[in-house]
């Protein structure tokens, strides 16, 4: 998705490619992180809204329900009390919230002659995982920097989810070396899907992200891949995946007992 610097538009243009995702047959529909706001700590505050009253949350309650699809609202800035959050929100085909996501692991980084940004500046770390079902496929969320931290992956595999799913903003210093090597590796540790939505490229914006959303089958095959543009990724998962290949199969089962 392209995200820019009018939040109202920023929220109406996500709202239209969750109908054309519906069009297309979604039942699970993944916006990327911070998708109503330019992504950078100078402009959360601004951007910040509470959680489920603010207007992100009621737009993406009522997207849900007027299309009848499960929607993970990437992640947006959120205030709660006097401290801030990078938020993600699940919303259910009637419009209820059914989970919440505060990204646990900040990104807080210094790539000299490269990419610095600190989100701990400006925002709280969450200090949960979170954890959905949509029928029986059971969902663990992180966002983004998340991704890095196989402990946290591990953790949901231990719980017995089925997909991992991780609204990102990585850059064009980290995208290239390490957004699919981590997203596959997340795959194969845990033999698990896993998706990550990633926001378009805007050569012209203070943080320039690397798109490349992704959908990763558990034996780490890359089964869609955007580019740098704005696209609409729409795959299938089943547990008959598993059954595609004899040794996943096998590792599966080790490890919904280790
Ligand atoms: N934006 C992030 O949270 C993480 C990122 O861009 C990276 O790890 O690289």
């Amino acid at each position: 998705m392209r995200i820019g610097r009018n939040k109202l538009e920023n929220i109406s243009h996500a709202l239209k490619l969750v109908c054309d995702a519906k069009q297309k047959g979604s039942y699970l529909v993944v916006l990327p992180e911070c998708f109503n706001s330019p992504y950078g700590t100078k402009y959360f505050p601004e951007y910040s809204e509470k959680i489920p009253d603010g207007e992100t949350s009621l737009a993406l309650s009522k997207a849900a329900k007027d299309n009848s699809v499960y929607l993970i609202g990437g992640s947006i800035p959120e205030k709660s009390g006097s401290k801030y959050y990078n938020t993600s929100t699940v919303w259910d085909p009637q419009g209820n919230l059914i989970c919440k996501h505060q990204k646990v692991h900040l990104f807080d980084i210094n790539i000299a002659g490269g990419v610095k940004f600190q989100e701990s500046e400006i925002l709280s770390p969450g200090d949960r995982l979170s954890v959905f079902n949509i029928g029986p496929c059971k969902v663990g969320l992180g966002i983004c920097y998340d991704l890095r931290f196989h402990e946290m992956a591990s953790l949901y595999r231990k719980q017995g989810i089925d997909l991992l799913v991780y609204p990102g903003a990585f850059n064009m210093n980290t995208g290239p070396l390490h957004w699919e090597l981590l997203l596959r590796s997340r795959a194969v540790d845990n033999q698990v899907f896993v998706a990550a939505v990633c926001g378009a490229q805007d050569k012209n914006a203070d943080y320039v992200a690397w798109g490349h959303s992704m959908l990763v089958d558990p034996w780490g095959k890359i089964m869609l891949q955007a580019e740098f543009q704005e696209d609409l990724l729409v795959g299938e998962i089943s547990e008959n995946k598993f059954y595609d290949y004899n040794l996943p199969l096998i590792f599966y089962d080790l490890c919904c007992v280790a």
